[in-house]
């Protein structure tokens, strides 16, 4: 089974750059750095060259899930594992690999759609973080965080990351009552020692933007707090008031992104040890906290586009 170490980067499109860089620079305090596109929105949060990527576009859509692996033979098997699954893998050329700023990387979709890159060598940016309240990310060996992807076909999906990429089960939540038939659930999903990377939710339709949120962590308390402040300031929507999750321990917020998907911001998340860990069900999302009753639709869970 191939081994992907941990969420790389994350690539995304929007029609509105400029409130994505209030929301992610200002609010959320990332620091902003440049990059091969004159108009994209690169951010850093650590060493690396830039962790999520904001292109202008037509439409907001995720451009690219980018998973890291080790190495070359780590690429390797990965693309051996996912051609052996019958999904068509291409390489990048030398030009794609240097605006990503890695050594070498494949794309392929995967079962709902989502466009997916692994790679490995990420090129470093040895220049001091400087972000907002010189607070640090927490990143590392646990990645940039966690996706969260909507699919029309959950079950296929699930299987894909599990038994073709190797991703391990880490828990589940049932959505709906038991009168609404077969239980639907959210799975969550790990590579590493944050509790997990993925999760996927199933969602009625395959529209776009093809995300329900990104989760991105920091050290301590007062940022995620200072962060709440300025995203209430700035007048973006608040989708999830603060709490703490069950299943990670992680106290966050949810933030409304433009495009129609969530920024997760928070910090404490577990450090999962796989010696003696088991995949559980949580039956509540939150301790306390986490009111979505004010929030807008997610777009991928509106019908009309
Ligand atoms: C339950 C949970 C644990 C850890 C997380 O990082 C996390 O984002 C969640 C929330 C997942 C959450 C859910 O369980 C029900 C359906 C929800 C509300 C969505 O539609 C988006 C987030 C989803
Ligand atoms: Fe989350």
């Amino acid at each position: 089974m191939p081994q992907i170490r941990g969420l790389g980067y994350l690539t995304v499109q929007t029609q509105d750059v400029d409130r994505w860089r209030e929301l992610t620079v200002e609010a959320l305090g990332l620091q902003e750095t440049t990059g091969p596109h004159p108009d994209g929105l690169y951010l850093r949060m650590d060493e690396r060259a830039a962790r999520l990527v904001v292109l202008p576009g037509d439409a907001d859509r995720v451009v690219a899930v980018g998973w890291e692996v080790r190495d070359q033979f780590g690429l390797a098997a990965v693309r051996g594992a996912v051609e052996a699954a019958g999904i068509a893998v291409e390489t990048l050329s030398q030009a794609e690999c240097d605006e990503r700023r890695v050594e070498a990387a494949i794309s392929f979709a995967d079962p709902t759609g989502t466009p997916v890159e692994v790679f490995f060598g990420p090129v470093l940016d040895h220049s001091p973080l400087l972000t907002k309240h010189a607070h640090r990310f927490v990143t590392g060996d646990q990645g940039m965080g966690h996706v969260v992807l909507p699919s029309t076909c959950p079950q296929e999906t699930v299987e894909f990351y599990t038994e073709v990429l190797g991703f391990l089960p880490r828990g589940a939540i049932r959505l709906g009552g038991a009168a609404d038939g077969p239980p639907r659930r959210v799975r969550f999903m790990g590579v590493n020692q944050r509790h997990h990377s993925l999760a996927v939710c199933p969602a009625p339709h395959g529209e776009p933007p093809g995300l329900v949120h990104l989760m991105i962590e920091v050290e301590e308390i007062d940022t995620v707090g200072r962060a709440l402040d300025e995203v209430n300031r700035r007048g973006f929507s608040l989708s999830s008031t603060l709490g703490r999750h069950t299943n990670d321990k992680a106290i966050s917020f949810y933030v409304r992104a433009p495009g129609g998907w969530d920024v997760e911001y928070g910090c404490d998340g577990l450090l999962v040890d796989e010696t003696y860990y088991t995949a559980e069900e949580i039956t509540a999302d939150s301790y306390w906290g986490h009111d979505w009753s004010g929030s807008e639709p997610l777009a991928a869970f509106t019908a009309e586009r």
